[in-house]
Order: C-alpha cells, then structure tokens, then sequence
C-alpha cells in the first residue's frame, strides 16, 4: 500500500509506456476529430451568412448543409477508430497483466486479496482506454476553445473580453460537482459492499447464530452497517441537489452575458444580430468544450488508483531467473537443509533447520499445528526462499537450478488437491510434457485406484469434473490428483495431509494408491494420519520451527515425549471417528 501510494501518476504513465496501446488508431482516430472540429467551427460564419439574407444564396446553403454533413461524417470516424482502439488497448493490457500473474513469485500473490487480483485484469485495464479517449476529447476541445475565442475576439473584442471570466467559474464549478459528485458516489459503492458482504455472510451462517442466541445482537448489527449505508447515500442525494443548479448555473451565465451585454451592443449598433447568433453558437462550444477538463481530471483520478494496481504488478520481478542449471545431473540425490531460518512475516516461522531428507526414501514431519510442517514442503517447492541458509540438493544450492526444472521434479499431492474445470483427462495430464496415451492414462489412475470409478462413468476420462471438480467426491478428488503425481512420475514426491479430508473408506483407498505412488521416490509426508508416518524410513519431528529429534516409529516412540503425544492424541482420535462411523 505504501508502496503504491508513492508510485503516484510515474505508476500511471509507465503503464502507458509499457502497455502496447494502438497508437496508430487512437492518432487516425484524432486527425479525424480535428477536421471534423475544423469543419464545425465554420458553421457558425454559414448561419451568419444565411441570416444576413443570404438564404437564396443556393452556393451558401449547399455549402451550409455540405459542412454539417461533412462534420459528422468526420466525427463519427473519429469515434469508430477511438471504439476500434478501445478493446484493443484492454486486451493488450490484459494479456500483460496475466502473463505477469502467472510468472510473479508466490510470496506476490499474498499482497493482494484475490478477490482484487480478479480486479486487476477485468476492470482495471479498461481505464487506460478511457483516459487517452478523453485526452484525445480534451486536445479537440481545447483546439475548439482556443480557436472560438480566436473568432469571436476577431468578432467583438468587448463581448469575448466581458465572457473570459466566465471561463474559469465554469472549470471551477465543474472541477467541484465532479468531486464531490465522485467521491460521495465512491462512498455509497463501499458501503453497499459492505452490507452485500454483511449480509450475504450472516445468512449464509444462520445456524451458528441461532445456535449461539446471537438473533438480537446481529439485528443490532445489521442496523449499524444499514444506518452507514443510508448516511452515505444521504450525503450524495445532498451532493446531487446541489450538483445540478450549479451545472446550469455556468449555462445560465454564459447565456445571459451574451444575450443581455450582446443585447445593449446590438441596440447600440456595435453589432449585428447574425454575429450576435453566431456568437452565441460558439459560446455553445466553450461551454460544452470547457465541461471536459472536469471530465478528463475525475477519469484521470479513478485511472491512476487503477493502474498504479496495475503497475505494481507489472514492474514485479519474475520469478523465472535466466541462466540457471538444468536440474537433471541432481537427480536422485538427497535434498538437505543447512541452517534454515524463515518467516513469513519478522515472526520466524523456521529457525536454523538442519536436516537431511535422503534420496529414494519416505521422510515424515510430525508436529504441533502450527510448527511449521507445510512450511518446509514450500521451501522444497521453492515458493518461498530461505531467509537464512539454503536447501541443497547432492552438492547444488536448489536456487542454482532453474525453476521449471525443479519443480517438474516434483509431485504434489495436498489435502484439498486442486482440480480446474475441464475432464479428468485434462486433470490427469494436467501440466505433463508429452501427450498421454490411454494406456498411460489408464495405468495412473489404476496406480491410484481410481480407474474403477472412472469407468463407471458413461463419458468415462472425458467426464467433466466441474468447477473445482464439484462434480467429484472428495476422495475421487484425491484419486485423481493421486493419478496425475503417477504420471507426472517425478522423483520427488510431496504429500501435505493427503488424506486429512476423507472418510473411512476413501482414506484406506487413498492411503492404498499413496504408499504404491511413494515406493522408489525421495518422498516428504506431512500428516496426522499415523498409518502413512509409521512406515517412514525417517520421521523428524519438528516442534517451534526446530528439528527437535529424528529416528523411526518405534525407536521415536521410546525416546520422543512429544511424538508419543502426538500418536496417543491421533490414536484417539482415529478411535473416535470409527466409533462414530
Ligand atoms: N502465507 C502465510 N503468511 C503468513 N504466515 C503464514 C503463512 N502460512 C503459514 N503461516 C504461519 O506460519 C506458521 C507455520 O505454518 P505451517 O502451515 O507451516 O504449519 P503446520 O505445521 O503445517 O501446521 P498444521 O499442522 O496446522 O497444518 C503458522 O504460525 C502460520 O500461521
């Protein structure tokens, strides 16, 4: 946040520069604008011309009618080119923005709620777009102003020098209704936020307040968060009262000088009425151009909170750092962590871990929640660095080897394992460097015990699993996720709870598929389920961030007073469930 506030408008503008905006189009787009402008200045001399009797005149007339025409032609091809650049613009930016949010280390992706990165590539590029179309609506209206105060000076020097100083009461009246306008309105959309979020959270849990007796105290609640809401709309519906007598108030002034000082000058013969008409006409002009400074100044200060949001993205690092070993010379060796320190945050999470995971064995992590067990499973992925130390593989520092390698060595299987709309075929193969036969594809999920439920189905591996893969149990979601660590055949494989969320009966299918997945593979176990940890070659039991001890089931359960907790706590956990099954 601190840092966004001090990118300032250089976030703005280097987005600008970065962004691969149609230039081409947007420039068409203002030529267009400027004949088309051109052309509309001169209508006004053609009234004139028509009032002063020329109306038979049919050079005069054609021309007239010539003009109008001409200057809407060239108006409207102005616009189209400026509607064509639009999506052009949004994409490009999109397109920018997703590459960086699939490149951006993960620590990245923890600054903002997803909810707002959703936000950062829907809504926020579009203002680009908007901007430079009224920059673009801005350099026209300020030729058009400068060009009728040209005109009209050149037509009656008193009545263009009494109107200038109507010029800024407009900019100032406009500047003003547009802020106050926006930012009550801004005010009025936070507040309904929060009583969509308000709301949409506590009837979703209409059983823990009733639960809990809490009916009467969430009443009050929701009063508050609706009185907030009404206060907000009340300052805008003041705001819009006031908002349009001042908006008519800048015609009101600009119309009655020229009518009423024009008026006297007429009648003392210092003007005709056709300059006074043709006058009035421009007068239209500065009124109706002046209006898009104030346009022009409220997008400029919406964009800039957007794409500064933008900006901070973009000018992230990548995580793919060049010229780095490929990872296959390490292959098959131990991994070692040599005085590890990390956190998240100050708070060291990590403190000074040292410890060897050996190659082609089953290495468990026990320990109180919170330990900092998964914690380890991201350092070895690489999704956070070491603050202190390194994690080494054979006699390789990880980070000397380049990411994709090492992380398409390994395998990840985790409690809730994520699936993407798309068929359990695509979930299979989902990330694989080849394209799997059917026989492959059969072997994995036979490996993983899911080939039996999979053809059940009538579509079989091209069954759509839905969104999240809703459409599947939770341990036929394991089983698939089981199936695609069997192909991906990694040499590491890492199991985060990977059974934590199943029941009974799916959990002995999960655990069956796990111990088939882990034999011949450098394997990392973090779970509570002590069938998976007792057949460690190695458990290490971790407690405040520290490797506090390390050996076997049974060797550990003679010598580890926690460890023997930790077992008698799942053992009679495990006895409960069954019971209660
Ligand atoms: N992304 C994060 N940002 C900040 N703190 C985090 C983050 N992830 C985890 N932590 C903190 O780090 C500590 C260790 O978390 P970790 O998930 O490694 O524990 P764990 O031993 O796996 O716990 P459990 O057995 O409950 O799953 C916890 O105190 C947690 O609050």
């Amino acid at each position: 946040m601190e840092e966004n506030k001090k990118r300032g408008w250089k976030g703005f503008f280097g987005l600008v520069k970065k962004s691969k905006l149609p230039w081409g189009l947007y420039i068409i787009g203002l030529i267009f604008g400027f004949a088309g402008a051109g052309l509309g200045l001169l209508l006004p001399q053609y009234t004139m011309k028509i009032i002063d009797g020329q109306i038979f005149d049919n050079k005069v007339v054609f021309a007239y009618i010539g003009l109008g025409i001409l200057a809407a032609i060239l108006a409207a091809s102005s616009a189209l080119f400026s509607a064509i650049a639009g999506p052009i613009a949004k994409r490009n930016i999109q397109q920018t923005v997703w590459t960086k949010l699939m490149r951006m280390p993960i620590p990245e992706y923890n600054k903002q709620p997803s909810q707002q990165l959703i936000s950062r590539i829907t809504v926020d590029p579009g203002y680009i777009d908007i901007v430079v179309k009224n920059a673009k609506a801005t350099i026209l209206a300020t030729f058009t102003l400068v060009s009728s105060i040209a005109i009209m000076y050149n037509m009656n020097v008193k009545l263009t020098l009494a109107l200038l100083p109507v010029i800024p009461y407009i900019l100032i009246v406009t500047a003003g209704v547009g802020h106050y306008t926006q930012k009550t309105q801004l005010g009025v959309q936070a507040r309904f936020a929060g009583i969509t979020a308000f709301f949409a959270e506590r009837l979703q849990r209409m059983r823990l307040v009733k639960s809990f007796g809490k009916e009467e105290e969430e009443i009050e609640h929701g009063d508050e968060v609706l009185l907030k809401h009404y206060t907000a709309e009340k300052k805008r519906a003041i705001v819009d009262l006031f908002a349009e007598p001042l908006m008519q108030s800048t015609q009101a002034i600009v119309v009655g000088t020229v009518l009423i000082y024009g008026g006297i000058l007429v009648g003392n013969g210092e003007m005709r009425v056709s300059e006074l008409i043709g006058f009035y006409m421009y007068v239209q002009f500065i009124h109706n151009n002046v209006l898009k400074y104030g346009i022009l100044w409220q997008t400029l200060k919406q964009a800039r909170g957007a794409t500064e949001n933008i900006a901070d993205i973009v000018e992230g690092e990548d995580e793919d750092l060049k010229r780095q070993k490929p990872m296959a010379p390490e292959i098959g060796k131990d991994l070692d962590f040599e005085n590890v320190s990390f956190g998240y945050t100050d708070r060291k999470v990590l403190n000074n871990l040292n410890l060897t995971i050996p190659a082609g064995k089953v290495t468990a992590f026990v320990g109180p929640s919170g330990c900092g067990k998964s914690t380890i499973l991201k350092l070895v992925e690489r999704f956070y660095k070491p603050g202190v130390g390194r994690v080494m593989i054979g006699n390789t520092p990880a980070e000397a080897i380049h990411v994709d390698d090492w992380r398409r060595s390994i395998a990840y299987v985790a409690q809730a394992s994520p699936l993407i709309s798309g068929t359990i075929r695509d979930n299979i193969t989902y990330g694989l460097d080849h394209e799997a036969s059917i026989e492959e594809l059969r072997q994995a999920a036979e490996h993983a015990d899911a080939l039996s439920f999979i053809e059940k189905f009538p579509e079989g591996f091209d069954t759509e699993v839905g969104e999240f893969g809703s459409k599947l149990s939770g341990g036929q979601r394991q089983r698939i996720a089981i199936a695609r660590a069997f192909i991906k055949n990694a040499p590491i494989l890492l199991l985060d709870e990977a059974t934590a969320s199943l029941d009974a009966k799916s959990e002995h299918a999960v655990q069956k598929a796990l111990k088939e997945l882990m034999k011949n593979r450098t394997t990392i176990i973090v779970a509570h389920d002590m069938d998976l940890v007792k057949e460690a070659d190695q458990i290490i039991v971790i407690d405040k961030g520290q490797a506090i001890d390390q050996g076997t089931h049974k060797q550990l359960l003679k010598s580890n007073e926690l460890y023997r907790q930790l077992v008698d706590i799942q053992t009679e956990k495990d006895g409960r469930m069954s019971f209660e099954f």
